[in-house]
């Protein structure tokens, strides 16, 4: 079975950190790599303004949410760019994106990016092509049908006392299994 990496834990715990360096090693020894990455922007005083979305594969970017966005679709205190942030999304996982690509990496299936309308049935799609995987999935994602497509998926909860070990080991681990060298 293809390896599929699920990545959760608890908000700002450095789940979106140990993301990059797993991308960054798959990177480095020469896996292309296709998906999209989410983080946040803080302002000049240290205060969350929003969360951008970056395409992995083209370094294409939106704004996935603000705080002092207008929008009516909202996720707490922010709100959501449908409409550029679902552009990002088409591009890092429409079908060619993800047929050319060794590893399908996304950071995160959650709440703001499962708002754009996009994101659920490309990374389903994706999902279903049996490639390596990686995934940061929002502790508490309820989709079923999501969920029954990493049900057998390998699990890392992430916590303030094992990050600085797995930053360490997993990126290393994880370029093994998926180049078939570790079970
Ligand atoms: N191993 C680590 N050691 C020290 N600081 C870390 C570590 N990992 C992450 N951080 C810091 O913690 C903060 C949150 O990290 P990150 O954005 O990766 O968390 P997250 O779990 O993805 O957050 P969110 O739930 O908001 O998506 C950042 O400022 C980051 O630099």
């Amino acid at each position: 079975m293809r390896y599929t990496l699920v990545i959760t834990g608890r908000p700002g715990v450095g789940k979106s950190t140990l993301f990059n360096k797993i991308v960054e090693a798959l990177r480095s020894s020469g896996l292309a790599v296709a998906g999209f990455v989410t983080f946040e922007e803080r302002d000049s005083t240290g205060l969350r303004v929003g969360f951008k979305i970056l395409d992995l594969k083209t370094r294409s970017w939106a704004w996935l949410a603000r705080r002092d966005s207008p929008s009516p679709v909202r996720v707490g205190s922010y709100g959501v760019f449908v409409e550029e942030a679902n552009k990002v999304v088409e591009m890092a996982l429409n079908k060619d994106a993800v047929v050319n690509s060794d590893v399908i990496c996304v950071d995160e299936v959650g709440p703001m990016e499962l708002k754009l309308p996009s994101f659920k049935p490309l990374l389903i799609s994706a999902l279903k092509l049996g490639k390596p995987t990686i995934l940061v999935v929002h502790y508490r994602l309820s989709d079923p049908d999501i969920l029954r497509l990493i049900d057998k998926s390998e699990r890392v909860t992430l916590t303030l006392e094992n990050r600085d070990e797995l930053n360490r080991v997993l990126p290393g681990v994880v370029l093994e299994k998926i180049r078939g060298k570790r079970p």
